[in-house]
């Protein structure tokens, strides 16, 4: 029986995998940490399996977050109404705990995301151009400047025009000398106006850019299995490029606010000049703004499906050049060729639509600033003649139609620019702005960038190791009692790590349960070996002791502590993975090694001692520029096995006290196999190590074997146990064929 600690009520929860009721509440109750009014609690029976006899939840802990069920049906109501009496947070210490954990705590409670928290907003937006006042304030003072300069251009050109016929006595000199100064002011002005504006935005831009990098690295890492990386690229590139264009496109004399400041000016004098004659051209021109207006509208879907052509286009491309070896491998260019000539065909059609569409936008401007011409020509010509208007103000006139149909062209445009960005932003938040951010990271490298934490890269075995027990045969975990000043590393050289009855779904397949209830106790520095069919769901122990997904329901523990206790910043520093395929930086080769240690300067004895250990040094000397080679994209200019020791010597200057080797040697002839498992064994010494393999002579000499079968572990034991049991073991090393003694 499951119990929750609640005040004044109790509530019973069953279905048909479990039970469990809630009670009263203590006064400082360990759970703390829902808010009240936001929980509602429902049992699924997806999640039926996580409770039962035993599991208690304030064994568990509860997170701070609001918890919000997704099951509709009625029982879930009849809690939920209850269930808003829970108290507040009281209890700190699980203040990191997010909604995985609480799912976890609950069990038989699916934790809804909590809802989209936009990235960018206008405020963010507002207050980084507020720290820019100053900036921001002489490019406005510019800006108008430089408008008066351009509106007082048609002025002169009927002063002008005037002077010439003798109507006007000022001297000619006089005008062209004040004309001069107007053409030299507003050059100067624009500089002002788009050096200042343009700055201010850059620096705008920077900071969203590194936000939503540092947003996007946060993610949970489901994020990353349900958004493309291209996706991602996208956001950083094209939309906050949309972002950057509205204001460093518009800054020019024919859009965004100059054009605005110029459309405002224009109308002002015009209807100065002559209150008959503006509003037959304020007339013309709105005419002319709805004209591009429809047009705008009428060809966004064309112009989406020219980018969408061009993104598909762009992704064809990617894809075979990445995979560039296997279309070789299987002559695949042909096909290839046929597929990007496809979209290219495609993009050219599109492309030739917009061109026709820009052309009839093209021409309809004109027939409407002609129109306005002829317009003006036939009123104003009338009013000359019969002495009512003068013949400057009539010039002027034709100037100022110009400029206010080139003003509203371009306020047109930008505000189409406008639009995308609004689109772009709304993007940025719904991708990036979703409640995927995984809360654990953040709140560790929050805390690292405080420095809170402890000797952010050291990890060196300081803690009093012991004498090492390898047998498995007693039941009692060596575990230390969690004390806080402890580091998670200190903890790890010396506590053992283990799975508790671990439920385990991949959040973008919550129906698929692929570990049913797993238990697994990896004994501090010594080695288990997990094997099993494909499929078996051994490679997603791994990612769960990585922490790159947090269990559905259970727990993973290190000394006794659950691990969700831990930033994963701490526990990233605690654990080393080497992969079957290791993925190096397009760096030097010494580079890839003090990645061991990112945030640390490591020396070069170091990198080299770390290389020798891992059999590396003599191939990386015999390189072109030995530790100076650069390795290529994803570590394209090494041999397989040369990326393996060097994500071998990685793992080796990191000196973590955890180690997993997700089938390290498997894609190995046998010299580098060889070669990569001499590192590996001065590499696992003295770690807890877990191997996963499927070649089952690799791991023999583990001081434990689990065989992994549909979601659960099977059989324990040693090679011999499990040969003598004549099991699952010994008829996958019979499949196999090996020769053992
Ligand atoms: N990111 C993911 N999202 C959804 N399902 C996944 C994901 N990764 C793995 N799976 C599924 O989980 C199951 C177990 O996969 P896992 O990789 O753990 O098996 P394995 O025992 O390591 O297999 P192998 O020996 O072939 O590597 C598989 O059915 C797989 O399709």
């Amino acid at each position: 029986m499951s119990t929750v600690a609640m005040r004044q009520f109790s509530v019973t929860a069953t279905n048909s995998f479990c039970s469990w009721s809630a009670t009263t509440i203590p006064k400082t109750p360990p759970l703390c940490a829902l808010d009240p009014g936001q929980i509602r609690l429902s049992v699924s029976r997806r999640f039926g399996f996580l409770g039962g006899d035993g599991t208690s939840l304030q064994s568990l802990g509860v997170g701070r977050r609001r918890l919000s069920g997704v099951d509709g049906r009625r029982s879930s109501k009849r809690v939920a109404t209850k269930a808003a009496f829970i108290s507040p947070p009281a209890d700190p210490q699980f203040a990191n705990l997010d909604n995985d954990g609480m799912e976890d705590v609950l069990g038989s409670v699916p934790v809804a995301p909590r809802g989209p928290k936009p990235i960018i907003t206008w405020s963010l937006v507002l207050g980084l151009l507020w720290k820019q006042k100053l900036r921001l304030s002489v490019a406005a003072m510019a800006l108008l400047a430089a408008t008066t300069c351009t509106l007082m251009m048609p002025l002169f050109s009927g002063k002008f025009f005037e002077t010439l016929i003798g109507v006007r006595k000022e001297p000619l000199s006089e005008l062209l000398a004040k004309l001069g100064v107007i053409y030299l002011m507003e050059p100067a002005l624009t500089v002002v106006f788009i050096t200042n504006l343009v700055h201010v935005w850059e620096n705008v831009m920077a900071h969203l850019r590194s936000e939503v990098f540092r947003r996007i690295l946060i993610q949970k890492v489901e994020f990353f299995d349900r958004h493309k990386v291209g996706e991602l690229t996208g956001i950083l590139s094209q939309d906050l490029g949309a972002m950057k264009d509205l204001v460093n496109e518009n800054v020019s004399r024919d859009r965004g606010f100059r054009a605005f400041s110029e459309m405002m000016g224009t109308l002002c004098i015009l209807f100065a000049l002559s209150t008959q004659l503006a509003p037959v051209l304020a007339l013309l021109m709105l005419s002319v703004s709805a004209t591009i207006s429809i047009y705008k509208r009428t060809t966004m879907p064309v112009f989406k499906a020219h980018g969408a052509f061009q993104a598909r286009m762009i992704d064809c491309a990617n894809e075979t050049f990445s995979a560039i070896r296997t279309v070789r491998s299987f002559g695949g260019e042909r096909r290839q060729t046929g597929m990007f000539d496809e979209m290219v065909l495609a993009f050219q059609k599109s492309g030739d639509k917009l061109g026709w569409l820009k052309s009839t936008n093209e021409s309809w401007t004109r027939v409407a600033i002609y129109i306005s011409l002829m317009a003006l020509y036939f009123l104003g010509g009338t009013k000359v003649k019969a002495g009512e208007l003068a013949i400057g103000t009539m010039v002027s006139f034709v100037g100022y139609t110009f400029t206010l149909t080139f003003a509203v062209q371009g306020l047109v445009n930008t505000l189409a620019d406008l639009q995308g960005m609004l689109s772009a932003v709304k993007r940025i938040n719904t991708v990036v702005g979703r409640a995927e951010v995984d809360e654990w990271l953040a709140h560790g490298l929050e805390r690292e960038a405080r420095g809170e934490l402890q000797n952010p890269d050291e990890c060196e075995s300081s803690v009093d190791t012991g004498v090492v027990d390898r047998s498995f045969n007693g039941t009692a975990a060596h575990s230390l009692n969690y004390d806080s000043k402890k580091s998670v590393c200190e903890l790890a050289w010396s506590g053992d790590v283990v799975l508790e009855n671990v439920f385990f779904a991949y959040p973008l397949r919550p129906e698929a349960l692929i570990l049913k209830g797993i238990n697994l106790h990896l004994k501090r520095r010594t080695v288990t070996a997990v094997v099993g069919s494909s499929g078996a769901g051994k490679s997603t122990i791994v990612q769960l002791l990585a922490r790159f997904y947090e269990p559905s329901g259970g727990r993973i523990t290190l000394a006794g502590v659950d691990v969700r206790k831990f930033d994963k910043s701490e526990w990233a520093r605690a654990v080393s993975i080497v992969n079957q395929e290791p993925v190096l930086f397009a760096m030097t080769v010494a580079e890839n090694i003090a990645y061991g240690l990112p945030n640390k300067a490591v020396s070069e004895a170091e990198i080299v001692a770390a290389a020798k250990a891992a059999n590396a040094h003599d191939f990386i000397v015999s390189l072109p520029e030995g530790y100076d080679t650069m390795v290529g994209e994803r570590g394209s200019l090494l041999s397989g096995g040369q990326r393996q020791r060097i994500a071998i010597a990685r793992a080796l200057l990191k000196n973590a006290p955890i180690l997993i080797l997700d089938e390290a040697t498997s894609a190995l002839d046998s010299v580098s196999e060889r070669l990569v498992q001499g590192a590996l064994d001065r590499l696992m010494k003295g770690r807890t190590t877990l191997v996963i393999a499927h070649r089952l002579s690799t791991v023999q000499a583990a001081d434990q074997i689990a065989v992994c079968a549909d979601g659960n572990v099977i059989e324990v034991g040693t090679h011999a146990e499990l040969i003598a049991k004549e099991g699952t073991y010994a008829s996958l090393v019979n499949t196999q064929r090996l020769s053992f003694e």
